[in-house]
């Protein structure tokens, strides 16, 4: 067989494997939460950018969520405003969600949006305030089993997710910032994964899918590098308060969506080129997927 023809073969044997992946995703919804830490490379944010705008033009009806933690740690730094994480959530001040807002909405929203507009007139930008999307109930941190007062720190009680289904609708590319505003319209730090999560049960997305700078959920965070490759719920439900940082409210929003009705909500590592697209459409499974119990 010439080198050409084998080639043919492998490139034909990537499309073909990606059929029944298409036929599962057509018209179905998938939320994408897209991580801060996921977020520095400049080749990797491009890459990001085309695996969404693929899935748009494949028929998916994809939602881009995106975090910021590095990008407003490193502003509040600039500011000389302090910083601390409990519980892996941001304690915020009313300064402090300033600079919160500024940030997700101003800076890292903006330059998801533009990535994704490079390919045509697809995103829009819109935070948690637009259109009622999400209403925010202030909430507490678990330290040490003890519930810890965080400032302005919400969780999102109450989805109108009606914006985000028509732009959807029109064939655009929603993409969320999670600021939410409390019932007196107080805006409250929301983190990314959660608002998520939320944000994909109102939708009742098919897949929420969660990329990071890791590979996966660790087992035995830091000491093993051993993968949890699938877990259900109540496996889950029973790991969670034994998590460090920044997975526990990763966690605990795949959780939350699986048991609200999405059938998968899958973690995957961030740092591999388009990461998003072998795991929509490729066999090959990678980082940490949440199924039902
Ligand atoms: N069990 C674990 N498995 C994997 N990562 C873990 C675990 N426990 C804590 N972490 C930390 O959680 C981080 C991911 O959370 P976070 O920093 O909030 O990322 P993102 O910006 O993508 O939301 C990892 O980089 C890792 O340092
Ligand atoms: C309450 C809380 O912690 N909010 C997060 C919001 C951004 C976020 O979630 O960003 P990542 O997805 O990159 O972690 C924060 O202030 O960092």
């Amino acid at each position: 067989m010439s080198t050409s023809h084998a080639d043919a073969v492998e490139k034909a044997a990537v499309l073909t494997e990606a059929l029944p992946w298409l036929k599962q995703f057509h018209g179905k919804t998938v939320v994408v939460k897209y991580g801060g830490n996921a977020m520095v490379d400049d080749k990797l944010k491009r890459a990001f950018a085309e695996d969404i705008v693929f899935l748009r033009y494949a028929g998916v009806r994809v939602v881009v969520v995106h975090g910021g933690g590095p990008q407003i740690s490193d502003m509040l730094g600039r500011l000389g405003i302090d910083s601390e994480f409990r519980g892996g959530l941001r304690v915020t001040t009313p300064e402090a969600m300033d600079v919160v807002g500024m940030v997700l909405v101003g800076k890292v929203g903006r330059e998801l949006v533009g990535l994704l507009n490079a390919h045509g007139p697809f995103a829009v930008g819109m935070s948690g305030e637009d259109a009622g999307l999400f209403t925010a109930e202030r909430r507490t941190a678990l330290v040490d089993g003890e519930s810890v007062d965080i400032g302005l720190v919400g969780d999102v009680v109450h989805v109108r997710p009606e914006a985000v289904v028509d732009l959807i609708d029109a064939g655009r590319i929603p993409v969320v910032s999670t600021i939410a505003p409390d019932e007196d319209g107080q805006a409250h730090n929301v983190n990314a994964d959660t608002a998520a999560a939320a944000l994909a049960a109102a939708l009742g997305a098919e897949k929420l899918v969660v990329l990071t700078d890791v590979a996966g959920l660790y087992r035995n965070w830091p000491d093993s590098d051993e993968i949890i490759t699938q877990i259900d719920t109540t496996e889950l439900a029973e790991l969670l308060p034994k998590l460090a940082s920044g997975m526990v409210p990763k966690m605990e929003a795949c959780l939350r969506a699986v048991e609200a009705g999405v059938s998968r909500a899958t973690v995957i590592d961030g740092r591999v080129p388009h990461s998003l697209l072998l795991e929509i459409f490729t066999d090959a499974g990678s980082g940490t997927q949440v199924i039902p119990s």
